[in-house]
Parts: structure tokens; sequence; C-alpha cells
């Protein structure tokens, strides 16, 4: 992934206006990256081989007409523009999609990999898959997922760009912002608006399909999110860029309370967790984040005006999911998987509310951390 700010960066288109702004990142050190071409986006080398193209289907007198050195120009433009960039992308990412994205894939991922997370497993295909098979959406694809710590947001996170690009989080197309590395300081709020603008400005207009995940949402200053508005409502065009292919993460403890509640309900009236209907949850959520000065969407235009498709509720995870969770680290390290190991472990974690201890205070969180005491050799 590339961590606004750290390592690779995204890049910075420059054109116009923004070239001659400040580019320093207050946030990170050095400023944005730029980008001189997006592969595989519709660049100068494509557009010349189109013409190329067309110059070609003209009537045969015309083509008659034209010498061989032309000729043989306007090939050498069609191989170069046309054919070298689809040769290329058969060998090296390029924006857009993955060559092999599908919805089964997806699925399959979800199905195997998330544990304990119905409700967010079935809006992520649906909402994910909908929007990359839309050849034309009327907007960016925003997606705003809360809970518990330890619960998988990242983690989808991570499955979704895998989903969409072959270098998943590592992708040149998928950009990390972090609240408390990138936005520290409230004082400078006007400044992150100009940088956070031009950054998705400069990342969209180089690639379309663009991934932006914005990671402690609950510890980002109010009013800061909502610079982005523009580039999440129903336009074609913002100053002559589309946003609409772009992808949007929100990622928040906020409102995990809220979604405790539910859960927690569920589980005292001895009903199936797997009962927990979307719309149990989601209105709440939305107006709980709305409401919480601590969420990042305090009053936030972006929620007021319905630019947030979808609210995804992580739900906390149980004693029966920190077991799944360890296996999977068991089999990832090579080892057998061990039954005895694997409560062991899981018995050491802490669980919430104190009396009934049903839900694990640190989700999945720890949990590999504490197996490592058991294999110390
Ligand atoms: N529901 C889950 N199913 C499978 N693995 C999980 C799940 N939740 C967490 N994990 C595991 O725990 C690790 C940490 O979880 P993750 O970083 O996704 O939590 P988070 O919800 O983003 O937490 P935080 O709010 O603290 O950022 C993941 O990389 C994954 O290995």
């Amino acid at each position: 992934m590339a961590v606004a700010g750290v390592g690779r960066r995204p890049a910075l288109h420059q054109d116009g206006l923004h070239d001659k702004r400040n580019r320093k990142w207050f946030g990170g050190g050095a400023g944005p990256r730029r980008r001189e071409n997006a592969r595989g986006g519709a660049g100068p080398g494509m557009k010349l081989g189109r013409v190329a193209l067309g110059l070609l289907l003209l009537a045969p007198s015309v083509v008659r007409a034209v010498e061989p050195i032309s000729l043989g120009l306007a090939l050498a433009g069609v191989l170069t523009g046309y054919i070298y960039p689809r040769l290329y992308c058969l060998f090296a990412e390029c924006c857009g999609q993955k060559r092999s994205l599908s919805r089964e894939a997806l699925q399959k991922d979800l199905d195997h990999k998330l544990f304990g997370q119905h409700l967010a497993k079935k809006i992520i295909l649906n909402a994910v898959f909908g929007f990359l098979s839309n050849p034309k959406p009327k907007k960016p694809l925003t997606l705003s997922l809360h809970g518990w710590t330890g619960t998988g947001k990242n983690f989808v996170s991570k499955i979704i760009a895998e989903n969409i690009y072959e270098g998943g989080l590592n992708s040149d197309y998928v950009h990390l912002f972090v609240a408390t590395l990138h936005f520290p300081h409230a004082s400078n709020i006007t400044l992150y608006k100009d940088q956070l603008q031009l950054w998705i400005r400069g990342n969209v207009s180089a690639c379309a399909r663009s991934v932006f995940i914005f990671d402690e949402m609950d510890k980002m200053h109010a009013g800061l999110i909502d610079a982005i508005k523009p580039f999440l409502d129903y336009y074609d065009l913002v100053d002559g860029v589309s946003y609409q292919k772009a992808i949007f993460i929100f990622l928040s403890n906020a409102g995990a309370e809220r979604i405790t509640d539910v859960a927690l309900d569920f589980w005292r009236s001895g009903k199936q967790r797997e009962e927990i209907k979307l719309k149990d949850i989601e209105h709440a959520l939305s107006v709980s984040v709305f409401n919480n000065k601590n969420s990042g969407f305090w009053h936030s235009s972006l929620i007021d005006r319905n630019l947030i498709d979808y609210f995804v509720p992580f739900l906390p995870l149980e004693y029966k999911h920190l077991k799944m969770c360890i296996r999977v680290e068991m089999q990832s390290r090579g080892y057998e998987i061990d039954e005895d190991i694997v409560s062991r472990v899981a018995e050491e974690m802490t669980f919430f509310p104190k009396e009934e201890r049903v839900f694990s205070d640190k989700g999945c969180k720890t949990v590999f951390t504490k197996l490592d005491y058991y294999y110390d050799d």
C-alpha cells in the first residue's frame, strides 16, 4: 500500500495550477511523488495510437496517396501507442482492474478468511463487485467500516485491494492515510485540507480506479474529511477530473459501542449473531457517528448529504472466532494445528462484559504474539 507521506507515496499529478502550488506534504516529510504517466490509462501514447488507427481506416484512396514513410510512421504509432500498452499490462500492474477479478474470487476470500462478520461480508461483496462491474458509476464508492479493535477492518481493506490490484496494498493505485500520522496537528487543518485535495486529485487524474483508505477516522480532526466532499458527490467532472471510478474506504472504531449493544442483545436473547440484519444497526450507526465528536464524521456533510454508500458494521469477535484466527496463524507458520495450544492462547485473552465474558477485548489482535510464547524454540 502506498502509505501517504511514508515510503512509497501517492503520485501528485502536476498540471496548471497544481504545479505551482506548495507541494510540501506536512503529514509525513517529503512531498508526494509525481507520476509521469498512468500506465494503461488513456495516456498520450494511447491517444496517438487511436489517431494512427483512425488514419489507417481511412478510404483506401487516401491510404494509397500516403507515401510509405508516413504509413510506416502511422504503423509505428499503432504499435507503440495501442498495442504496446496492452502487451505491457499483460506483464505489469496497470491502472484499472485486476485481470482475473471475479465475484467468486472475492466471495471465496471473504468466506475463507474473514470470521464472524456475516454483515460485512455480504455488504462488501455486493457493493464492491457491483461497483466494479458498472462501466459508468454516478459517484465513487464510499464504504465506512466501523467496529471494535481487531475485528477485521484493515484486514478486509487488504482483501478488497488484493481483489482489485495484483499488488494489493502495495499497489501504486492503493493509498493509505493514517489520521495520527498524516494529520497530527489540529492547527494545520487548512493546510491538510489543501494537501488532501491535491493528493487525491493528482492520483485520480493519473488513475481513475484509485483506492483511498483512511484509517483511524475517529482520530481525524472534525471537518477535515469534508474537504473531499466534492470528489464524493454526483458530479461527472470536478475541475476536469472524474472521480466516479475511485473507491474510498474509511476505517473507524466510532460506533463500536452501538454495534456491541446490538450484538449483546441478540446474544442475551439466545439468538444467533447471524440473525442480525443490517437494518438492525445501519441507521443507528450512521446517526451515532454523525453525532460523535470523536468520529471524524462529526456533523460531516458527507453523512448529511448521503455521500457514504454503506456503513459497514464489524461485530465484536467471540471466543470461537479467536480460535479460528489462531488456527490460521499456526497454519501460516507451518505448524500442525494443536487444539490444546489453540484453547490456551484463546483463554489468555480478555473478554467483556465482565460478568458474561462474551466478546474479545482486542478482537483477533495480539493472539499472534501470544502464540509466540508457545513456540519459542
Ligand atoms: N474477523 C476476522 N477474521 C479473520 N481474521 C481477523 C478478523 N479480525 C481480525 N483478524 C486478524 O487480526 C488482524 C488484526 O485485525 P485488523 O487490523 O483488521 O483489525 P481492525 O479492525 O482494523 O482493528 P483497529 O480498529 O484496531 O485498527 C488481522 O490482520 C487478521 O489477521
